[in-house]
This record gives structure tokens, C-alpha cells and sequence, in this order.
């Protein structure tokens, strides 16, 4: 109720619905705001509790037209849609033992139309599984003017429509990608509160959809920074991100974070241990992402597979405090053995599903710290899928890394804009 002697209406306070005890005066106006629904909370809540069930952790097949097309110019197969089809029917077409590890899938618009050649829907092949589909529903990155090379991400105006539509057409959460980069001058102030503005509004939006928000600020690895420099540009980008949901009225039970692993770049000459890089990202997330908050969904950022499962294992093993569940939302860490079993040809299906349900198992235990390192062979696993520092500056010149094998290609694929 409004403090006696307040009457509602225009200029009068905040409107009966939503009034908190307390608030109301011009002083706390910018506090005021409608709570969602209890419904919409448990609903948001639930979904979230659900992807980041004990061992489980999300398949990153998000990949736009143009990564997809690098991913398979790399095993050789043609960027079709026939293709992109085909390779995402066989993922998804996996044995039902995927969804004892993979609570989620995020798919590429294109792939949430597409059917299996029996006429089954992509999404129901995951449905049937009891795996929760989800979409990702920004629109790439672009430059921001005037800044150090650094981007933003477009797409917010009409993501509300865009996600009512995908939430009828069965997907639960959504994926927003935003890059800020390691320089000396960089992630700069423009940058760090552009980016987190635009999560804050992205999340805003999902969540008045009935979709949960994962929260996507990757600080990419480029670069020949320590692990301390990683550390500190990560805690920035996290706390300005936190700041920003909490301006927008982000309900943080029914969100995901999906960070960077906090890793030395690529070209740093100190090397660290799994320990190291474990204590070092949980310390950055404790410093800065609220207890409310359910879960972190590492993405993988070029790591190699058994780099990303050792990884998660030591962030899950080291001894720190850990209110949040911390698994996987890895794309390439699950998907570079897959990809080369496969290599295009239908005799290989069975081959490439093997591939991921084994690193999906490495993972699933990794996200509870029970990965030994190296139990779980597959065939790409130690391949660093990291191309080329210089590719996500536009910088790398294809063909030009032909050392690394198959592999070679994703990191630019992943990151180049
Ligand atoms: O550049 P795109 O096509 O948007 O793809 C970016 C990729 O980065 C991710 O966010 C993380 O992928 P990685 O685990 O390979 O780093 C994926 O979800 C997504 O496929």
C-alpha cells in the first residue's frame, strides 16, 4: 500500500501494484520498479535450476552461417544449408546417454526450422531427449566508433517479439554475446559500460518473454597478458555487468552467466597451472557475481577440449567458496572431435556422436570435479583451438596456421567479426 496521505496517479508516486514499504519518496523513486510476477519468477527460476542440474552443462551448436561455414571449410564440406542440417541433425540425433550430461542446447535460428530427414523438427530430436532448447538471439557484433578496435553487439530492436515467437516455438533461454578485448588501452570505459548497458536491456527483454537470459561478457584471450591482468579486466567487465542488471531490474535467480575462463593470453610467455587458472577465475567470479545468481556456464575460448574439461574440473576441485553451480557452454570444446570424426560423410555419423557424447561425459564430470585428467580420450582432445592471436582483430589470414591441423581454423571462425 502507498504511506498514508499519498494518493496514485500521475506525479502522485509509483502506482499501488508493485509498492514496496518505504519507497515511494522522491528519494527513492530510482528504486522503485513492479517485481515480476511469482509466477514468471518460478518460471524463470526453474528453467535456469534445470540447465545447471548436478553434471550437466549446455552444447554451444550456436554457431552463426559464417563460423559454421569456417568450422566446416576446416573437414572440408561445403557451407550448404543441406549441410549445416546435416551436421546439427547428427548432433542432435546423438544416443539419449547426451542428456545425462547436456541439459541445454543453443541453436542458431536457422537450425530451430530445420527437420531431420524423417520431417521430425531439429528441436524435437532434443525435446524428446529432455534436453531444453535455447536461441541465440543477438545479431553479431560491430564496431564501436572511435574506440580502439573494440565492438559492441547489435539486435535489440525486435528482440521482444523475436523471443515471444521462439518461446512458442519451444526454446527456454536465449544467448547474447558481447567481446571486449585486452589491449593496452583496452577494455576501455566506452566500451566495458556499452557492453554491460546492452546485456542489462538484452536480459531485461528475454526475461518479459518467459525466456532465461545467459549473459555472455567473453574477454578474449588475444594478447600476451598475465593471468593477474585477465583477472582484474574480468572483475571490471563483471562488476560493471552486475551493475547494469541490477539498474534494469534483472531478476539474477532467473539468469546464467557465461564467462570467460580467467586464462594468461595466448601469447603470454609465463605459463600456469589448471590450479592457478581455477583460483584465479573463482576469485574474479566471488569478487563479483551475486550468490542469487544459479549457475556459470564457462564458454570454452579457444581451449582445447582436454584444456577446457582439466580446467572446469580444477575450478570445481579448488578450494575456494562456490555459491553458484560453475559448469560448461563449451562450442568448439565439443565439438572439434566431432567435427573431424564426422568429416562430412554419413558413414561417420556414429562415429562424430561417440565424440560428443564422450566429452560431454568429461565435462559433466568435470563440472563436478570428478575429471581425471586424460581418462577420456577423443580425437581432437589435446588440439588447441586457438588459431592465431590476431585473429579476432581481422588480422589472420586463412591457410596462413596450417600447423595446428583441423582445429586451426575455429578460433577465427569463433571470434573474427
Ligand atoms: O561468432 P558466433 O558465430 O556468434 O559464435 C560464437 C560462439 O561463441 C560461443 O559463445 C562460445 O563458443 P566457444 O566455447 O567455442 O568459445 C558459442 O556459443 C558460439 O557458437
Amino acid at each position: 500500500m502507498p504511506p498514508k496521505g499519498k494518493k496514485k496517479g500521475k506525479g502522485k508516486g509509483p502506482p499501488e501494484s508493485g509498492w514496496r514499504p518505504g519507497f515511494g519518496t522522491k528519494a527513492t523513486m530510482s528504486t522503485y520498479f513492479q517485481y515480476p510476477t511469482p509466477e514468471l519468477q518460478e518460471e524463470l527460476k526453474k528453467i535456469a535450476q534445470a540447465i545447471v542440474a548436478p553434471a550437466k552443462g549446455i552444447l554451444a551448436a550456436d554457431e552463426s552461417t559464417g563460423t559454421m561455414g569456417k568450422r566446416l571449410q576446416d573437414i572440408g564440406v561445403e557451407n550448404t544449408e543441406e549441410n549445416r542440417r546435416r551436421y546439427r541433425q547428427l548432433l542432435f540425433s546423438s544416443d539419449a546417454v547426451l542428456s545425462e550430461n547436456i541439459s541445454g542446447v543453443i541453436l542458431f535460428h536457422e537450425t530451430l526450422y530445420q527437420k531431420a530427414d524423417d520431417g521430425t523438427p531439429l528441436v524435437s530430436l532434443l525435446e524428446k531427449k529432455g534436453i531444453i532448447p535455447g536461441i541465440k538471439v543477438d545479431k553479431g557484433v560491430v564496431p564501436l566508433f572511435g574506440s580502439e578496435d573494440e565492438c559492441t553487439t547489435q539486435g535489440l530492436d525486435d528482440l521482444a517479439q523475436r523471443c515471444a515467437q521462439y518461446k512458442k516455438d519451444g526454446c527456454h533461454f536465449a544467448k547474447w554475446r558481447c567481446v571486449l578485448k585486452i589491449g593496452r588501452n583496452t577494455p576501455s570505459y566506452q566500451a566495458i559500460q556499452e557492453n554491460a548497458n546492452v546485456l542489462a536491456r538484452y536480459a531485461s527483454i528475454c526475461q518479459s518473454q518467459r525466456i532465461v537470459p545467459i549473459v555472455e561478457p567473453e574477454v578474449l584471450p588475444d594478447g600476451e597478458h598475465d593471468l593477474d591482468r585477465a583477472q582484474k579486466v574480468t572483475e571490471v567487465v563483471l562488476a560493471a555487468v552486475y551493475k547494469a542488471l541490477n539498474d534494469h531490474h534483472v531478476y539474477l535467480e532467473g539468469t546464467l552467466l557465461k564467462p570467460n575462463m580467467v586464462t594468461a593470453g595466448q601469447s603470454c610467455k609465463k605459463t600456469y597451472t589448471p590450479n592457478d587458472v581455477a583460483r584465479a577465475t573463482v576469485t574474479a567470479l566471488l569478487r563479483t557475481v551475486p550468490a542469487a545468481v544459479p549457475g556459470v556456464t564457462f564458454l570454452s575460448g579457444g581451449q582445447s577440449e582436454e584444456e577446457a574439461s582439466v580446467h572446469l574440473n580444477a575450478i570445481n576441485a579448488v578450494d575456494l567458496k562456490r555459491p553458484w553451480v560453475l559448469t560448461f557452454s563449451y562450442g568448439r570444446a565439443l565439438q572439434a572431435s566431432v567435427l573431424r570424426a564426422w568429416g562430412g560423410k554419413t558413414e561417420n555419423i556414429l562415429a562424430g556422436q561417440q565424440e560428443l557424447i564422450k566429452r560431454a561425459k568429461a565435462n559433466g564430470l568435470a563440472a563436478v570435479g570428478k575429471y581425471v585428467a586424460g581418462s577420456i580420450p577423443s580425437l581432437a582432445a589435446s588440439k588447441s583451438n586457438f588459431a592465431n592471436g590476431q585473429a579476432s582483430l581481422g588480422k589472420y589470414v586463412a591457410g596462413s596456421v596450417t600447423g595446428l591441423g583441423a582445429d586451426a581454423g575455429l578460433f577465427v571462425a569463433n571470434h573474427a567479426y
